[in-house]
């Protein structure tokens, strides 16, 4: 059972040294609250909130496709983030419960809600590989998104919110290209100016979620679907007359409806199946088991 006064005792000043951490480097370079957002989600949809995404071992989570493409730059920011929690407090607060807290503080640096974070999970000691299959490629449909979402029993609204986490960050064109190129469900002039810097058969170069506030946390990503500017395949399928088209729609046009859903499922996904008590361990370095 997760709790937010976890640390109260034991750690004090572990919330206040992760969020300090967190604003200083969104300060620097606003993606860093992207990337640590999506480290969140990364752990959590595999094997639950256990701080597994972080492992580098040779033959882990990190080397699965949808992993190639965290940025690099989110887990430097994590590893100093830690390390200042840890000269404050050795041994004590885990790397789970620092990635749940830095994902919502780099929410809030970037203009979003704020919510509660319960704390107490445990960090894993194994990396997950097979289970990176949980997380959904950008070429789902809308029914493959549902289905993943529902085997973490997140529902329909929980998934249009969380997906609403695009309108911060950038993607890589191999993540998008097909859309660009293939797909008819996308505004043509929108298509056309990413095709200037996205080959047909993809490459590295990046461009922003939400091309409207890249770095802002709002619901323009929602505004941006019902104009067909959504940037990978499956944000479009968001909205492309199916089932999730009427919560885009309320989300787009009521911001405090999209935060205020995103919060809550925010939270349920941070749930998702934590160590607890002395299961597993709380990790000094994140990116490897204790020896
Ligand atoms: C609905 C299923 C989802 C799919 C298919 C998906 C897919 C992707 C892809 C392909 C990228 C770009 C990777 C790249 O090419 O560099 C991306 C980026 C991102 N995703 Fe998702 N995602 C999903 C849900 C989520 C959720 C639930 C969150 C968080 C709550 C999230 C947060 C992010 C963020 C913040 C970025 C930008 C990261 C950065 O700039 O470093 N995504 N996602
Ligand atoms: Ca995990
Ligand atoms: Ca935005």
């Amino acid at each position: 059972q997760l709790s937010s006064t976890f640390y109260d005792t034991s750690c004090p000043s572990a919330l206040s040294t992760i969020s300090s951490g967190v604003t200083a480097a969104v300060a620097q370079e606003a993606r860093v609250g992207a990337s640590l957002l999506r480290l969140h989600f990364h752990d959590c949809f595999v094997q639950g909130c256990d701080a597994s995404v972080l492992l580098n071992d040779t033959s882990g989570e990190q080397n699965q496709i949808p992993n190639q493409t965290l940025n690099p730059r989110g887990f430097d920011v994590f590893d100093s983030i830690k390390a200042q929690v840890e000269a404050v407090c050795p041994g004590i607060v885990s790397c789970a419960d620092i990635l749940a807290v830095a994902a919502r503080d780099g929410v809030v640096a970037l203009g979003g809600p704020s919510w509660t974070v319960a704390l107490g999970r445990r960090d894993s000691t194994a990396s997950f590989p097979a289970q990176t299959s949980d997380l959904p490629p950008p070429t789902s449909s809308l029914q493959q998104l549902l289905r993943a979402y529902s085997k973490k029993n997140l529902n329909q609204t929980d998934m249009v919110a969380l997906s609403g986490a695009h309108t911060i960050g950038q993607a890589q064109c191999l993540s998008f290209n097909d859309h660009i190129y293939n797909d008819t469900n996308i505004n043509p002039a929108f298509a056309m100016s990413l095709r200037t810097n996205c080959p047909a058969s993809g490459s590295s170069s990046l461009a922003p979620l939400d091309a409207m506030t890249p770095t802002a946390f709002d619901n323009a990503y929602y505004t941006n679907l019902l104009s067909q500017r959504g940037l990978l395949h499956s944000d479009q399928e968001l909205f492309n007359n199916g089932s999730a088209d009427s919560t885009v729609s309320s989300f787009a046009a009521n911001a405090a409806a999209f935060t205020s859903a995103f919060a809550t499922a925010m939270v349920k996904m941070g749930n998702l199946s934590p160590l607890t008590g002395s299961q597993g361990q709380v990790r000094i370095n994140c990116w490897r088991v204790n020896g």
